[in-house]
């Protein structure tokens, strides 16, 4: 269909995009039925088979139409000013079909930005296009009943305070310069010195003539061009002192600059992807892969604990996009510091899974799109607890393998970690866990726990219990303790009924 782009569509709403806070528990994946895979919805979307029911000429919608698709059997969704029929997809929606509905007949954009907007959503449902929806000019949207008033008064609470953060950030930063015969230095002024190095995401574009400056924290993100007065080198530092400081160097050496350039703030903030090469690949387990990739030169990006990096890939022409923890090379290595050249990723091999193979076939040298982090955890909700209780299934580890090693190498905080795997050959860094927990003897201590143990096993046994949560963590510790859960969606829901059981307040828990 001739009218939709290839990538992000520009953003309805063109105001910048506002982030909302992390829900403290956020585990809503659901699992799929068999033959409903990314890679199914793939194959049927490349089938032929009309997905619309509307014919292939776009059409021009109305709310009042849109309105009338809002069932399961017939469901239409407006996403950004673009309408799809999502009948046929419900089924293969990860967050499942209630979450789904809920967008059904509806223009869905905020909701779907609040809840996953890096979801390449306009190419994955490119077959269910069905045109696009008409704008309705604001005065006739407001209809003074009293039921339509109470909708927009609680819209409108949210978005005054999500506004409030917003200008809040915004007034941080005042720009300047300063230059050397080789450098250029472009300082972001503020008076908070919450803002760090690693909240700045930067990227020289253009061949050197450009430099793209995206300000990333958990509340909201801005996101800025500078159109640079003269051409730099592909190369960039970015560091922390009074301000700030964006380090460019100069192509021309000695070149007197009158200014930096032209500062724009964009209007909405999209997720840029650059290309990051892979460095080396091993194994960690049977079926887990380290990556470690490098940034390019014209990058500086030092994703912080806590933060997801995206990657993005093309599988027969549906561009897919997925979030991946930045893990670390070594979990016992205490002196390991996170650069703005290379990051690390933990990835898990499913033989159906569309992003798999492509990590399975990727060699040393090959470059794959990485998106700028996002981050729904930061360091300061543990900061008040003693101890931390990390609760894990399989691969769910990886999001907190920075968070165990901050803690014990950087914090006096205990951590017990309950760590549940199917047999012994997929428990991630077995070793390292030993040697971590001699070295950090009474502060750190881990239990192991097999659903499929070999008969040599001693150590757990079985499925997560109240008894067994009981066991790892006493009564007494529970109110000085931050518990951590992730694995997958059946594993979260029990430990978090479990937890609340046993009366870990909600405030306390984080589910990745
Ligand atoms: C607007 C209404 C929607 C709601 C409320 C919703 C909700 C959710 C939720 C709660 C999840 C689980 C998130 C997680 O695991 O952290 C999810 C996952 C997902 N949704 Fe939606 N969704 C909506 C629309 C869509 C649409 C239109 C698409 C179209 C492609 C889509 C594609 C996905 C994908 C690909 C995932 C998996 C993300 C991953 O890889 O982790 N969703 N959704």
């Amino acid at each position: 269909i001739s009218i939709m782009p290839k990538e992000l569509f520009p953003a309805a709403n063109s105001a910048q995009r506002l982030g909302v806070p992390a829900p403290v528990l956020n585990n809503t994946k659901v699992p799929l039925q068999r033959g409903r895979s990314l890679m199914d919805w793939i194959r049927l979307s490349k089938s032929g088979v009309d997905l619309r029911g509307t014919g292939s000429k776009p059409l021009q919608i109305s709310m009042e139409e849109l309105k009338k698709h809002d069932k399961p059997n017939d469901a239409w969704i407006a996403i950004r000013g673009y309408v799809f029929n999502i009948t046929r997809y419900i089924e293969y929606h990860p967050g499942g079909e209630s979450e789904l509905m809920r967008g059904a007949g509806k223009d869905a954009t905020s909701l779907f930005e609040e809840v996953h907007r890096w979801v390449n959503f306009e190419s994955m449902l490119k077959s269910t296009f069905i045109g696009t929806l008409i704008q309705e000019l604001p005065s006739r949207t407001i209809k003074k009943t009293p039921s339509s008033l109470t909708v927009p008064v609680g819209n409108l609470a949210r978005t005054s305070n999500m506004i409030s953060q917003f200008r809040n950030v915004l007034q941080l930063f005042q720009t300047d310069f300063r230059q050397n015969e080789d450098t250029i230095v472009i300082l972001f002024k503020s008076d908070s010195a919450n803002v760090l190095a690693e909240n700045f995401v930067c990227d020289i574009t253009e061949n050197g003539k450009c430099l793209h400056v995206d300000i990333v924290s958990i509340t909201s993100n801005l996101s800025y061009t500078i159109n640079l007065l003269h051409q730099v080198e592909n190369t960039i530092s970015v560091e922390k002192n009074q301000s700030i400081e964006i380090i460019l160097k100069k192509s021309k050496r000695g070149l007197n600059w009158d200014n930096f350039g032209f500062l724009m703030q964009n209007r909405s903030f999209q997720t840029k992807f650059r290309p990051c090469t892979l460095v080396s690949k091993s194994n960690v387990t049977h079926d887990t892969l380290l990556l470690h990739f490098r940034f390019p030169d014209s990058t500086h990006m030092i994703p912080p604990i806590g933060a997801h990096v995206f990657f993005q890939t093309n599988v027969d022409g549906v561009v897919i996009r997925r979030p991946y923890t930045v893990a670390m090379p070594s979990i016992t290595d205490g002196g390991y510091k996170i650069d703005s050249k290379n990051f690390y990723a933990v990835i898990k091999v499913y033989s159906t899974g569309a992003l798999s193979n492509v990590f399975v076939n990727l060699n040393p040298g090959s470059e794959i799109p990485v998106g700028t982090y996002e981050m729904k955890f930061h360091l300061e909700m543990i900061s008040s607890f003693k101890q931390v209780f990390m609760l894990a299934a399989g691969t769910g580890f990886t999001p907190m393998i920075r968070i165990l090693h901050h803690c014990l190498f950087k914090t006096d905080k205990k951590v017990k970690l309950g760590l549940f795997n199917k047999q012994q050959r997929d428990i991630l860094w077995k070793n390292d866990f030993e040697t971590l927990q001699r070295q950090f003897n009474g502060r750190f201590l881990v239990n192991h726990v097999l659903s499929h143990p070999d008969q040599a096993w001693d150590g757990f046994k079985g499925r997560i219990s109240i008894p067994m949560l009981r066991e790892m963590i006493s009564s007494c510790e529970i109110d000085s303790t931050f518990v951590f859960v992730c694995g997958p969606s059946a594993f979260t829901k029990l430990t978090l009924k479990f937890l609340t059981d046993i009366r870990v307040k909600c405030s306390s828990v984080f589910a990745f």
